[in-house]
């Protein structure tokens, strides 16, 4: 798998938050209506992320007929966008609620719809308010990869990052 993004060397390591989701257990939604793990959404992604052990998330998704690009396989922006929502969930286990400001994905092979993918994500380390993650991806053979991804997100203080938009929020 090639990758354009390096990671810086010098990343601070973390630990996971002490009230952080349990290993095995379901990180909450961070909306209902959210685009990538909200249950309110007709054409939304449904996607559960699940806390690991350590720095890291799992979550799978069902490649349904309308998420197709190409004919017969995912669209690459769907994908892009399970990499980003599963990434940004886990700065959740360091407590940190976080935006995307860098996402870059590897397309390593057509994923068919029909198919499951299955995503991993780690948190790499911190720069400041800098959270590095890498992800993959693939269909029920770990050592077989379809996509990979990397992301930088930086946190915020949620209630200032949102009080401009918060009153246009779609509620459904
Ligand atoms: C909350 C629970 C989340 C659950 C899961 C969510 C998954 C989905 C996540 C998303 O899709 S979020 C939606 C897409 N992202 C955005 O809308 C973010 C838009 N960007 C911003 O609002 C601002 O850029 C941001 C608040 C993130 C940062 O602005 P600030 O003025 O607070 O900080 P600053 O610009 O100083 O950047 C902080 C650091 O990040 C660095 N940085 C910012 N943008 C960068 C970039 N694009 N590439 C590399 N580095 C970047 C920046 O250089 C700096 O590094 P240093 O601290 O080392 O100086």
């Amino acid at each position: 798998m090639k990758h354009a993004f390096v990671p810086p060397a010098d990343l601070e390591p973390l630990v996971r938050h002490p009230k952080a989701t349990g290993p095995g257990q379901h990180i909450g939604l961070h909306h209902s209506t959210c685009f990538g793990c909200g249950d309110d959404t007709p054409l939304g992604l449904h996607l559960k992320v699940i806390a690991g052990d350590d720095l890291s998330v799992t979550a799978q998704m069902p490649v349904v007929d309308w998420m197709q690009g190409g004919p017969g396989v995912i669209h690459g922006g769907v994908l892009s966008a399970a990499f980003d929502e599963v990434t940004g969930t886990a700065p959740l286990l360091i407590g940190a609620p976080v935006v995307t400001v860098h996402l870059e994905v590897d397309f390593a092979k057509p994923i068919p719809l029909g198919s499951t993918l299955h995503f991993e994500a780690r948190i790499l380390g911190k720069q400041g308010r800098k959270i590095y993650l890498a992800a993959s991806a693939h269909l029920g053979d770990p050592e077989q990869i379809v996509a990979s991804a990397h992301a930088l997100f930086v946190t915020i203080d949620v209630q200032k990052h949102f009080a401009e938009h918060y009153d246009k929020r779609v509620i459904l």
